[in-house]
């Protein structure tokens, strides 16, 4: 007989993606470096062949060093950016907190931001109109709804940002990093919304430098090295994986000083 498993909600499949560093940016540099013959751009790999399959429901997370390929993998899923190779397929809505921007638009109010990034991520106006107390209650920023989100608190953005996204109902929640924004309490409150989706079956897939709440909060850990999935299971094991990654680095770092 078939067996049906879980549905896939995210598949990647063989992607690559090459990005391109130009070391000069000004005449000067330009002709230094031609006198020198050094190349004045050099083209490397920021994702290298990951495959990479997520089921419904699964809270995954994406670990690594800076510079590993998490974000890139992340515009990927969300469809911000395209693959040079390979493809990536995803079911459902999808809703990311992944560009620092996070899609507020810093010339709108609060209450603007709401209904632009509301209906951008997906949100009917009337879904909106029923959940705007809601986002407004939980963002913790009242009372400034009607001032440009220019002038808010890197933490106030984000308090908002999650706060519209966090209440798309999304299948697909992707998550890049903003929990490091905001003070302890809202972070707190972001969590347990995390695992309020999370136990209502939405797949999630969270960039964090915090590996102790990733490895508690996630299912399934992955970690990147220089764009490459080297891992990808138990979360605690990937965690440990980074901080190998991160103490080796360290020492490379401390060499390079002392030389
Ligand atoms: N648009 C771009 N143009 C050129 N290089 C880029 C671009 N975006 C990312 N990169 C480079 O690609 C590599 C992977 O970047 P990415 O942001 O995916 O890493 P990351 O693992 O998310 O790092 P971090 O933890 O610092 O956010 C880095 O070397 C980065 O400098």
């Amino acid at each position: 007989m078939e067996q049906h498993g879980p549905a896939e909600s995210i598949v990647i499949d063989s992607v690559s993606k090459r990005f391109t560093l130009r070391h000069a940016r000004s005449i000067r540099e330009m002709t230094i470096r031609a006198v020198r013959r050094q190349d004045l751009s050099e083209s490397f790999n920021a994702l290298d062949d990951v495959s990479l399959t997520v089921y419904q429901g699964e809270t995954v997370a994406l670990m690594g060093l800076n510079g590993s390929g998490k974000s890139t993998l992340l515009k990927m899923i969300s469809g911000v950016m395209r693959p040079d190779r390979g493809s990536v397929r995803v079911r459902g809505r999808i809703a990311g907190l992944i560009d620092v921007g996070a899609g507020l638009h810093p010339d709108l109010t609060g209450r603007e931001n709401v209904y632009l990034n509301g209906a951008i991520l997906g949100m009917s106006e009337a879904e909106i109109k029923r959940k705007f107390d809601a986002i407004v209650e939980f963002s913790g920023v009242e009372r400034f709804m009607d001032n440009q989100v220019r002038f808010y608190s890197s933490g106030m953005f984000m308090r908002l940002a999650f706060s519209i996204a966090a209440h798309t109902e999304p299948d697909i929640f992707l998550i890049d990093e903003v929990l490091a924004v905001g003070d302890p309490p809202f972070r707190e409150k972001c969590l347990q919304r995390i695992r309020e989706l999370r136990g209502e079956g939405r797949t999630m897939v969270i960039v964090a430098h915090d590996i102790q709440m990733l490895t508690r909060l996630c299912d399934r850990g992955v970690t990147l090295r220089k764009g490459k999935v080297v891992f990808d299971g138990d979360p605690a094991e990937a965690g440990r994986l980074w901080r190998e990654d991160r103490q080796a680095r360290q020492t490379s770092l401390k060499a390079d000083a002392v030389r």
